[in-house]
């Protein structure tokens, strides 16, 4: 099904975006689609990294200097890809948005569903918990899905504008999806930025509402450095990220101890990491598969939470939690974790939004957390959260 010549078709529709700092990326024209799965990526010589070169070798054919794959995979890399290799592409300084008051452009709400429910949330909270007095998994990230329907088609230039001018920081992306529908969000999560044998890393795992008010605001991020749930729940991401990164480096550079960083909505916990690789030669999509999924998204042990996640979230995760970015044909390129977005098909948006669990979880908590980080997307929305 996902034989070579097949994974790559022409597709068309929106540009692809992606911004990063100071400036941004865009798609234009016509491009490859590449939907093979991503799963074994962090090798050379697999399936999906000979499709990716093959493409990538085609637009090189066909004149391009350094053709970059750009897009999107999924949460689960048995699932299809959504990469591009764009004809064109530009990088250019992070504009402004369009228009200003855009959500005033959105057609009414018409209703609104959780899936699961709060109830339903808070019971797969208390089912995690007991399963890690049960056996060997210490961190579960469970999510929910907020599934809006408007009275008319959504248009995606208008919420991405006001998603933009809502957050100025972030990564933002756009991505046109082959059914026709588009995913969109702003990430505050660095999975990987490579350049040359060098890389940079910046999970995030803990959080908390941000306050209103400074003061309290403050005090918020600092009872989040002290917090010993979540100081644990960030250092088994740490500690798994070290494992699976040590033997690739010459060089590992990783805090002892965690800062915060804050979105508009929330406070994380952040360790920025940076390295030197053994091979100049991996890729940053090759690193990046590696990496994938860090328990900051799944969990840990990593196989052991993704079956958790599969038999207690009553819906399927797609391109959420998984990852987002660019590589070009050298080998650089950056790919952030897929959060704070949401799935725009015509009427129906799907908003996502999860939480890492640990024993000392409370289900209320989390379920509080959820909402909070679902803010960034229904505020793009219009809505209250
Ligand atoms: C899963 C999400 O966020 C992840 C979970 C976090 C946490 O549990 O504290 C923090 C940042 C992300 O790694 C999300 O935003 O939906």
């Amino acid at each position: 099904m996902y034989a070579d010549e097949k994974t790559i078709s022409s597709a068309s529709g929106s540009n692809l975006l992606f911004s990063t700092g100071s400036r941004e990326l865009r798609s234009f024209g016509p491009r490859r689609l590449i939907s093979m799965p991503a799963r074994g990526g962090e090798d050379w010589g697999s399936q999906f990294q000979r499709s990716v070169r093959q493409a990538l070798d085609e637009a090189r054919t066909e004149g391009q200097d350094n053709p970059i794959v750009m897009g999107a995979i999924p949460f689960d890399m048995r699932e299809p890809s959504c990469l591009y290799v764009p004809q064109v592409y530009e990088w250019r300084e992070r504009q402004a948005p369009r228009t200003a008051g855009s959500t005033d452009r959105l057609p009414a709400l018409l209703d609104q569903r959780s899936i699961p429910d709060e109830p339903g949330f808070k019971k797969a909270v208390e089912q995690a918990i007991l399963n890690f007095r049960h056996g060997d998994i210490r961190k579960v990230v469970l999510s929910v899905m907020r599934e809006l329907r408007f009275a008319g088609s959504v248009d995606v230039d208008g919420l991405l504008d006001s998603l933009r001018m809502q957050n100025t920081s972030g990564y933002q992306f756009r991505v046109p999806l082959p059914d026709g529908g588009e995913l969109i969000g702003v990430s505050p999560e660095l999975l990987l930025q490579k350049e040359g044998d060098r890389f940079v890393s910046n999970p995030l795992a803990g959080s908390a509402r941000r306050q209103p008010f400074p003061e309290a605001d403050q005090a918020a991020a600092d009872a989040l450095l002290r917090s010993p749930k979540d100081l644990y729940e960030h250092r088994v991401v740490i500690d798994d990220i070290r494992r699976v990164l040590e033997p690739h480096c010459t060089e590992l550079v990783i805090p002892d101890s965690p800062s915060v960083i804050s979105t508009a909505a929330l406070w994380h916990l952040s360790t920025r990491l940076h390295g030197r690789l053994i091979d100049p030669q991996m890729s940053a999509l090759q690193l990046a598969c590696r990496l994938h999924p860090t328990p900051a998204v799944c969990g840990t042990p990593t196989d052991q939470a993704h079956k958790l996640i599969r038999f207690v979230e009553p819906f399927e995760r797609g391109l959420f939690t998984g990852m987002v970015g660019w590589c070009d044909s050298r080998g650089d390129g950056e790919w952030v974790v897929t959060l704070r977005c949401g799935i725009v098909e015509r009427e129906v948006v799907r908003l996502f939004a999860g939480a890492g669990i640990v024993e000392a979880s409370q289900p209320e908590a989390e379920w509080a957390e959820t909402q909070t980080k679902l803010k960034t997307m229904l505020n793009a929305c219009g809505l209250a959260a």
